[in-house]
């Protein structure tokens, strides 16, 4: 069996994976807070961790391995839409529209991750349950708290539970921090009914007009990070193999998973491997709905950007350094991507090359993965391109635009950017470009996305491409 060998945030290390049990490996990922659309960011650790399912399905096989990624949709940024709407004059009680925001949401988030290639949680091949809402388990919630308050972990004050971080001997190992220090860099005002400012909210009461559970603690809703380790327990028992998530997660969400779950189940390992993605940047900065920094992964769709095109751009930083999307990256993409499916002709998958299979088992390294598939391409080998694509997940789209051509089409856009070509040179010597505009206007008209370069000039079809507008033109 191939040696799978992953870096533990836990201990700061690459080490060997072995499987709790071999016949269910178990992976939890912390998925998306349901209020809206999923930005660019957001898309990086859901095919990081697709690219981890993909391996432990092909070393394990597909009905040995669970994969469980929540929704969470206890949210105030969900309630303020609906708000928003109902003030706007929308039909329907305020829960409904909470209802009726998650739900959308949930649906772009499976359009837009589809598009890219992910494949849906499973639990061990059953997609019904591997994909648990909150509001779901709220009852599983309350109970964990009840138990953490038993056992002293945690305690009720004016209407909230809070977990006790001084009760928990490890809190801020697996951030490396220590809770003084946290103390000391902690500037916001601290809630009075806090008997240490690091302490958590596991429940906290809620107004009567948004939703709110009955609960020991009067009406209320549970804190976010009590979600996730009541539903991974739920689904994936109070031990199992991997936990993941993006690095600004670490600290305070898993962090907090790690105390409340640790603490109801003193026996058990929680999660054993914690696996950290790094932020998809801007400028430098995070990605991020609160910084106004995004595009979202639809916007890059509508602007014909193939998922497939995302997931590779994405595949060419290792998924523990930070990255920026540039547009050269999504060129280069498209050009080597539309390349290989070209070479495809009548060759079907043959075996998965090892060197492969041996760079996504090295921590994921997905960068030697493509420098694998661009040797065998160069070398010629075909069948054992397609297979090593087809295990990264970048098999089944078609990422060049003008691959989804018709034959004639491809031909006419050819002949165009040639007439391009040469009204540009005649306009270099006549300082006249009123034709080259004429003919670049016509082009963008019908939806040909126009690239000129100083060596090349470049025809691709856009979004709103319409063949027929083509038409008479030369
Ligand atoms: N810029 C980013 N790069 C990589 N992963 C990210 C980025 N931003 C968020 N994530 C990840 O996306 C997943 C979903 O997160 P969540 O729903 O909390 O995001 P969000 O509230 O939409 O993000 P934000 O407000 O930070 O933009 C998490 O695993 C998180 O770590
Ligand atoms: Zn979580």
């Amino acid at each position: 069996m191939v040696e799978i060998n992953l870096h533990n945030s836990r201990t700061r290390k690459k080490e060997p994976f072995a499987p709790i049990d071999a016949s269910d490996v178990r992976i939890y990922v912390c998925g998306p807070t349901v209020y809206d659309r999923a930005h660019l960011g957001n898309a990086r650790p859901v095919v990081v961790f697709d690219l981890l399912y993909r391996l432990m399905r092909h070393v394990y096989g597909e009905e040995h391995v669970t994969y469980v990624r929540n929704f969470t949709d206890v949210d105030d940024r969900i309630n303020a839409t609906a708000l928003a709407r109902r003030e706007a004059g929308a039909e329907g009680s305020l829960e409904e529209l909470i209802a009726e925001r998650s739900e959308e949401t949930i649906r772009w988030y499976h359009e837009d991750m589809d598009a890219l290639g992910a494949l849906r949680p499973a639990i061990k091949g059953d997609q019904s349950r591997a994909e648990p809402r909150a509001t779901q388990y709220i009852g599983q919630m309350i109970e964990m708290i009840e138990g953490l308050i038993a056992s002293g972990h945690a305690y009720a004050a004016e209407g909230h539970v809070l977990f006790s971080v001084e009760s928990y001997e490890d809190y801020g190992a697996l951030s490396g921090r220590l809770v003084e220090d946290m103390i000391a860099g902690a500037r916001v005002e601290v809630a009075p009914y806090k008997r240490n400012p690091m302490d958590f909210v596991l429940w906290k009461p809620s107004t009567d007009e948004l939703p709110g559970w009955d609960s020991p603690w009067g009406r209320g809703r549970p804190g976010w990070h009590i979600e996730c380790s009541a539903m991974s327990y739920e689904l994936l028992g109070e031990s199992f193999d991997i936990h993941g998530g993006g690095i600004d997660l670490q600290f305070p969400h898993h962090e907090n998973e790690i105390a409340q779950s640790c603490c109801a189940h003193p026996k058990a390992d929680f999660a054993r491997v914690w696996m950290h993605n790094e932020m998809l940047q801007v400028e430098g900065k995070k990605m991020s709905k609160s910084l106004g920094n995004f595009f979202t992964v639809r916007d890059l769709l509508d602007q014909a950007v193939s998922g497939e095109v995302m997931r590779y751009v994405f595949m060419l930083t290792h998924y523990r350094s930070p990255m920026d999307w540039t547009e050269k990256k999504r060129n280069d993409a498209q050009k080597e991507l539309g390349k290989w499916h070209r070479m495809k002709g009548d060759n079907q998958p043959g075996e998965v090359p090892q060197e492969i299979l041996a760079a996504l088992a090295d921590d994921l390294n997905t960068p030697r993965a493509i420098t694998e598939l661009r040797r065998l391409a160069d070398i010629g080998d075909i069948p054992g391109l397609l297979a090593g694509l087809e295990l990264l997940g970048l098999k089944t789209v078609s990422s060049d635009m003008l691959d989804l051509l018709q034959a004639a089409d491809r031909e006419k856009l050819g002949e165009l950017a040639e007439s391009l070509a040469a009204a540009r040179a005649a306009a270099m010597e006549s300082k006249d470009f009123s034709k080259v505009d004429e003919l670049k206007n016509a082009l963008i008209a019908a939806g040909v996305e126009v690239r000129m370069s100083k060596a090349e000039i470049e025809l691709l079809p856009g979004p709103g491409f319409d063949a027929a507008k083509l038409e008479g033109l030369e």
